[in-house]
C-alpha cells in the first residue's frame, strides 16, 4: 500500500491519519483519496476503526496526526458545516426525530433554496414519499433506514457516506440499496458489514484491522487478498 504524499487531486484526502483513544491505536496511519464519482467501501472486522475513520471526515474525532484535503485544499471538518461542504452522511440504525413527520425530517436534511423539492425528490428516490406525513416510529423498519437515506439525500451532497446502511435489511431491500448506490452520481464511501453488498457496488476497498491499513484494491483484489482473508474474511466464515 503506498506510503507516498498524496497530491492535491479533485475529491477528498486522508493523509498519514493517526488517532488514538487513550492507549488504543484507533487509526494507525490510514491515506486514502477518494475520486469524485466513486464508490469506497471500508471494511473490517469489528473494533477495526471504520466508523472512527468515518467520525475523522466528519470533524467529530480530531486525529492525533495526518491531515485531511477536499478538492486539493487543507480540510478541518466541522459537524455542522458538513452540508455546507457537500458532505452528507447516514447513522446507523434509523436516527429520526419522532415528533416530526418524515417529510420534517427529511427537511432537517435538505439545504438548498429550494428545500421542498429536494426533500421530495429524495422521498421520491427512496421510494417513500406516500409516507411523507406519517411519524417514523409508525414505519417498518426498512422504510425508516431509507428515510434516514431520504435524509442524507435531500442535502445534495458530492460525498455520501452511509455508516452501515444494510444492517437488519432482509435480501430485496439489500438489493435495492445496491441500486440506489449504483446509481448514485455522487462519490459514496460505505461502511458494511454485509459482504454482498461491499464486493458488488464498490469501484475500491480499504480493509482495515486493529486500526491499520491492510489493504486497499478492487473487490476482485480483496477477495483474493490473503491478509484480508485471514483478517476479516476467515473470521466471518
Ligand atoms: N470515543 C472512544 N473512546 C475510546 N475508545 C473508542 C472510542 N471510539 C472508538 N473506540 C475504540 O476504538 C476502536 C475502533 O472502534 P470503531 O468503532 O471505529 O470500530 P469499527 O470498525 O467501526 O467497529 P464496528 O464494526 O464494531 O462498528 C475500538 O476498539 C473501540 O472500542
Amino acid at each position: 500500500m503506498s506510503t507516498e504524499p498524496l497530491n492535491d487531486a479533485e475529491g477528498l484526502t486522508l493523509d498519514h491519519i493517526t488517532v488514538r483513544f487513550g492507549g488504543l491505536l484507533a487509526l494507525d496511519d490510514v491515506s486514502l483519496r477518494v475520486t469524485p464519482g466513486r464508490t469506497v467501501g471500508i471494511i473490517g472486522p469489528n473494533g477495526a476503526g471504520k466508523t472512527t475513520l468515518f467520525n475523522v471526515i466528519c470533524g467529530f474525532v480530531a486525529p492525533q496526526s495526518g491531515a485531511l484535503t477536499l478538492d486539493g485544499k487543507p480540510f478541518r471538518p466541522k459537524p455542522h458545516h458538513l452540508t455546507r461542504r457537500g458532505i452528507a452522511r447516514t447513522l446507523q440504525g434509523v436516527g429520526q426525530f419522532n415528533g416530526m413527520t418524515v417529510l420534517e425530517n427529511v427537511l432537517v436534511g435538505a439545504r438548498s433554496r429550494k428545500p421542498e423539492a429536494d426533500a421530495w425528490e429524495a422521498l421520491d428516490r427512496c421510494g417513500v414519499a406516500e409516507h411523507a406525513r406519517a411519524l417514523p416510529g409508525s414505519l417498518p423498519y426498512a422504510k425508516r433506514k431509507r428515510v434516514e437515506l431520504a435524509r442524507a439525500l435531500a442535502a445534495r451532497p458530492r460525498i455520501l457516506m452511509l455508516d452501515e446502511p444494510a444492517g437488519g435489511l432482509d435480501a430485496d431491500e439489500i438489493r435495492w440499496l445496491a441500486d440506489l448506490i449504483q446509481g448514485a452520481e455522487t462519490t459514496v464511501l460505505l461502511v458494511e458489514h454485509h459482504m454482498e453488498l461491499v464486493m458488488s457496488v464498490c469501484d475500491e476497498i480499504l480493509v482495515l484491522d486493529f486500526g491499520k491499513p491492510i489493504a486497499l484494491g478492487s473487490p476482485a483484489e480483496i477477495r483474493t487478498n490473503d491478509k484480508v482473508a485471514e483478517a476479516y474474511l476467515g473470521a466471518a466464515a
